[in-house]
């Protein structure tokens, strides 16, 4: 559905995208990730036509994007939804206005326009907040106005930049699941840019890596993931931990006292919380084993797990992250 070849681009003197050659398969869930710079949201715009490209080709069913203009772009941007990380819903227009959007844009009937949005409220299952404004909605239920929106005109492809990484990790899975619904049911093809391992693993059949605008390595994720090549393995590996923006990272040493009782699934099922692993180390040492295990919380739960850890002598430290300092989240 989307060939990509020879892809080039640079902003001014910075080339961003280097000699891309991809395909993506019409009916998947593909994946782009990569490090933050990496060009990822630079080449999703590029297959909608929001960015254009130097050199190489971009097509879409067959079509080249860089040769579309005025109504023509218009056109085919109709066959493509997008979705973003922060919502992009009018904060004072309803969720029936916010879904309505694109098809009063283009002029439908009224009755046509009524009965497509409460189809698509069906769809992303929250009917009841069909009165309901932006500002009522949890941070998910946003997304999926936003995603109901985005099939209002019955896209071919759907564009998801960063779509989950907002979301708690609960609600992040909600959100990813109801697009792989939508990818079966409907037959709409996705690509994720995601920097969220958990969405990959759970949502797209294949990845691709960027490195620094160039195409790294990609394939089926189970290949890669059991075949772990340099690329995956810089993105996930423990040396250089991918951290996530949201939520709270949190590297618990596991000294000889705890590494010998099972303190994390206790304080899971204590304190009844989800959590998510990022990565961790551990190392025999003498007669008993020291290491460290890095999980991500989400900010509601900081401070009872403080007091877990406290209660419990958990030795712990915070990995602060490009978003928020310690002081931000203790207040
Ligand atoms: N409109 C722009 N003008 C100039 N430089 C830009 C523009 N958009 C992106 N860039 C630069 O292009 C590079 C790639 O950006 P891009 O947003 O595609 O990366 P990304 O992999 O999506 O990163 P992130 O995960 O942080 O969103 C970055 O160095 C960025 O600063």
């Amino acid at each position: 559905m989307i060939e990509i070849k020879g892809l080039t681009k640079a902003f001014g003197d910075l080339p961003v995208l280097q000699g891309i050659n991809l395909n993506i398969p019409q009916g998947t869930i593909y994946g782009l990730v990569g490090r933050s710079g990496a060009g990822k949201s630079t080449l999703l715009r590029c297959i909608n036509g929001l960015e254009t490209y130097d050199e190489g080709s971009l097509r879409v069913d067959g079509v080249e994007v860089k040769s579309l203009s005025g109504k023509d772009i218009r056109e085919f941007r109709k066959n493509i939804g997008m979705i973003f990380q922060q919502f992009s819903l009018l904060t004072r227009l309803s969720v029936y206005e916010n879904i309505a959007l694109p098809l009063r844009c283009w002029k439908y009937s009224s009755s046509y326009i009524d009965h497509k949005v409460k189809e698509l409220l069906e769809l992303i299952d929250i009917p009841d907040k069909i009165n309901a404004m932006p500002k009522e909605l949890s941070g998910g239920q946003k997304q999926r106005v936003a995603i109901a929106r985005a099939l209002t005109m019955n896209p071919k492809l759907l564009l998801c930049d960063e779509a989950t990484s907002a979301l708690d990790p609960k609600t992040a899975k909600s959100i990813t699941t109801l697009l792989n619904q939508i990818n079966h049911d409907l037959g709409i093809t996705i690509v994720v840019v995601t920097h969220q391992m958990s969405v990959l693993r759970s949502t797209c059949e294949e990845i691709a890596i960027l490195e620094s605008g160039k195409l790294a390595v990609n394939g089926p994720v189970e290949q890669m993931f059991l075949q772990q090549p340099e690329a995956l393995k810089n993105l996930i590996g423990e040396k250089d931990l991918l951290l996530l923006s949201e939520g709270i990272n949190i590297k618990i040493l596991l000294s000889h006292e705890t590494s010998s009782k099972p303190v994390i699934t206790k304080m899971a099922r204590e304190l009844s919380i989800d959590f998510m692993i990022l990565g961790g180390e551990m190392e025999s040492y003498k007669n008993s084993t020291l290491g460290s295990l890095i999980i991500n919380i989400p900010n509601e739960h900081f401070h009872t797990v403080k007091k877990y850890f406290a209660d419990n002598n958990v030795a712990w430290e915070f990995i602060e992250n490009n978003n928020q300092a310690l002081t931000e989240v203790e207040e």
